[in-house]
C-alpha cells in the first residue's frame, strides 16, 4: 500500500492526473494496450485533466471502463461519465469501440441486462492480458467504493464482475457496479480522495480489523499496489498525520 499526500485538492488532482499519465504510457511500453477503469465524482474529472495535453499516449491502445455507472440514459447529469467526457474524452482521438460504457435504459430493460452487458464486454478476449492497468475509485463518506456500499446485500454478490445495485443509499437508486472480485483484477488500484467529510472513513478503511461489509473500501486491493491518494483534510485522521 502506498500512500500519496498533497496539501490541496486541486494538487491532489494534478498529481494524480500527471501520474495517470505516466502509467498509461509505461502499460503501453511493457504490454503495448492500456485498461484504465475511470470513476466519477469530482475527483473523476480533475483525474484526467493532464489526459489532453499528453504528447506519448498511443490513444489507439487505450481503453476506458467505469468501476460504477448510474442506471439513466447518457447524457444525464446523473451519469458517471459524464465527469470523463466533459474533463477529457471529448478531447481525445480514442477509438470509440475502446470506450466502454453501460448501457443505459435506453439501450437495455433492464440494470440486470446492463450489468450481464457490461460483464461479457469485461469477459471478452482483449489485447493485454486481461488484467486493468489501474482501477480509479473515489470514495464517499460512508466509505462505499464503486457503488459498493457498506451493508448492502449487492457487496455479497459472488461469481460475478459486474452486478445490478438497486435501492443505493444514494441517489439514483438503481446503478451497475463492479464486483470486488472484478475490481481487484488490477495491476493498481488508485482511491482518489479529498475533504475531511472523508476523514472518517479514510481511517476505518486502514484499521488493522477493517471489513468491507462496514468499509467497502478496504476490499481494494491491486495485484501490484493499491495507492491511497489523499488531500490533507482527507489524510487528517490516519494515525500519524494528526
Ligand atoms: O453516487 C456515487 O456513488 C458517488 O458519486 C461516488 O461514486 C463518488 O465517486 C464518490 O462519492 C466520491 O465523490 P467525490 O470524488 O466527488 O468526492
Amino acid at each position: 500500500m502506498t500512500l500519496e499526500l498533497r496539501d490541496t485538492k486541486d494538487d491532489l488532482g494534478k498529481a494524480i492526473s500527471d501520474r495517470l499519465v505516466t502509467e498509461i504510457v509505461a502499460a503501453q511500453r511493457d504490454r503495448g494496450v492500456a485498461h484504465i477503469v475511470l470513476t466519477g465524482g469530482s475527483m473523476g474529472g480533475l483525474s484526467l485533466q493532464s489526459l489532453p495535453s499528453a504528447d506519448d499516449i498511443d490513444w489507439s491502445n487505450v481503453h476506458f471502463w467505469w468501476g460504477d455507472e448510474r442506471f439513466v440514459p447518457a447524457g444525464a447529469a446523473d451519469r458517471n461519465d459524464l465527469e470523463a467526457d466533459k474533463a477529457a474524452l471529448h478531447a481525445l482521438p480514442v477509438p470509440a469501440e475502446n470506450i466502454h460504457r453501460v448501457a443505459g435504459p435506453e439501450h437495455v430493460a433492464d440494470v440486470e441486462s446492463a450489468a450481464s452487458a457490461y460483464s461479457a464486454a469485461i469477459r471478452a478476449p482483449k489485447a493485454g492480458d486481461g488484467m486493468f492497468d489501474i482501477v480509479m475509485l473515489g470514495m464517499g463518506p460512508d466509505g462505499h467504493v464503486a457503488s459498493l456500499f457498506p451493508h448492502h446485500p449487492a457487496q455479497r454478490t459472488e461469481d460475478a464482475i459486474a452486478i445490478a445495485v438497486h435501492d443505493s443509499p444514494k441517489p439514483p437508486p438503481d446503478r451497475v457496479s463492479l464486483t470486488f472480485e472484478c475490481l481487484n483484477r488490477s495491476r493498481q488500484v488508485w482511491l482518489l480522495v479529498a475533504g475531511d467529510e472523508k476523514a472518517e472513513a479514510v481511517a476505518a478503511a486502514h484499521a488493522p480489523d477493517a471489513d468491507r461489509w462496514d468499509v467497502p473500501a478496504a476490499g481494494v486491493r491491486g495485484a501490484d499496489d493499491t495507492v491511497w491518494w489523499l488531500d490533507a483534510a482527507a489524510a487528517a485522521k490516519l494515525p500519524g498525520t494528526e
